[in-house]
């Protein structure tokens, strides 16, 4: 068993969830503004929907001269908004200094932001300064889209025995614009729950969108997904709130969302539904098994195009030909409700395969004497 493997089983505990009614919902203003607009925002939450009042207090900005957070003052508020109104606390944490200055003004949860989760430097600094701690602590993914930075994170959490972890899916940086600031990846956040099956899943649809109008989708996808929660910026002004302001949402609008939401369940025991299930299931697996017979097949003329190519010298790659055949898989799969974007990366795919096998072709007998 792989050291990973090990630590996972030893400190996993999603106990911490137990005692809330399912969702878990996490609410607050992106930043800690003043005390007045925290104790607002707090009187305007409403506890039957949301357990757990966030603020940023130090906010890691993309550009100098940006807000940058209140600093510890805003963890006396915090305090009042637990003690005026029982909610549990949590603010972001970036270094052993903050760590310091959270557990001494008695914040409940901690999270860890996509930046900082990218530096194993950081990671390991902040879980050596919780070391033991049985504080919940909230690790967001990586920026960047890489599901082992995101789980080397717990884990160096779970090595410093840290037990009550949960993970928060808040998107991915992209260069190219899409409709979300952060685009969901939702594969990447599966496979984290797939391999940190102990570990609660959280999502950040404020960071996803980046807007307003997209929340309840996110919101919704994830509970089709069957995570454990959300956590949602809302704000008493959002239109003046001094950092993302874009995304931030009223209490009120808040709360309309969570009313909408449908939760799922992993399972119906209903006969009917579930012999029905399995016969679409078969043809699922029927549907499958020929699309991977097709591609085989196709890769076996693609061989012969490179066995082709190689007796009268023509190179593996041919711009004009692929261009046509991906703008002809587009056009069809439009007539599928296939998108765009699904049909561009499963036609690379092929392509790239096909031009691997043309390329081992060529290369057969090409061995370089040295
Ligand atoms: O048409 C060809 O020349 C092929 O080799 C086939 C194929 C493909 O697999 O689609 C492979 C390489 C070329 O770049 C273009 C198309």
């Amino acid at each position: 068993m792989n050291n990973a493997l090990n630590l996972q089983n030893m400190n996993t505990n999603k106990s911490f969830l137990s005692k809330f009614e399912k969702p878990l919902v996490i609410g607050g203003p992106c930043s800690a503004e003043s005390e007045k607009q925290m104790l607002d925002i707090a009187g305007q939450l409403d506890q039957n929907y949301v357990q757990v009042f966030r603020a940023g207090i130090w906010k890691p900005r993309t550009k100098p001269n940006s807000f940058e957070g209140v600093g510890a003052i805003g963890l006396k508020w915090l305090k009042k908004v637990k003690d005026e109104f029982g909610f549990i606390t949590a603010t972001e944490v970036a270094n052993a200094n903050h760590v310091k200055l959270a557990l001494e003004n008695d914040v409940d949860w901690l999270w860890i932001g996509a930046r900082s989760t990218v530096n194993p430097f950081t990671i390991q600094e902040i879980a050596e300064a919780l070391r033991d701690t049985d504080k919940v602590v909230l690790v967001k993914n990586p920026v960047n889209p890489d599901l082992d930075l995101w789980i080397g994170a717990v884990e160096r959490l779970q090595a410093q025995n840290i037990k009550n972890l949960g993970a928060i899916h808040r998107g991915f940086s992209t260069y190219k614009k899409t409709k979300y600031r952060n685009n969901p990846q939702w594969q990447i956040a599966l496979d984290f729950m797939d391999k940190m099956p102990g570990i609660p899943m959280i999502c950040d649809p404020s960071h996803i969108c980046g807007n307003r109008e997209g929340i309840f989708d996110v919101a919704q996808q994830a509970f089709n997904f069957e995570y454990d929660g959300l956590m949602i910026e809302s704000h008493n002004n959002p239109d003046e709130a001094w950092s993302d302001a874009k995304q931030q949402i009223t209490p009120e609008r808040l709360h309309e969302i969570l009313k909408k939401l449908e939760l799922r369940k992993s399972d119906d025991p209903d006969a009917f539904y579930h012999s029905r299930l399995s016969r679409l299931r078969n043809e699922i697996d029927e549907a499958d098994q020929s699309i991977i017979e097709t591609i085989g097949q196709r890769m076996g003329i693609s061989a012969q195009i490179g066995e082709l190519k190689k007796e009268h010298n023509v190179a593996v790659f041919q711009p004009e030909r692929w261009k046509a055949i991906w703008e002809s898989a587009i056009k069809q799969g439009e007539k599928y409700g296939l998108s765009e974007e699904f049909i561009d990366k499963l036609l690379k795919a092929i392509h790239q395969e096909s031009i691997q096998h043309q390329n081992s072709i060529m290369n057969q007998d090409k061995i370089l004497k040295p």
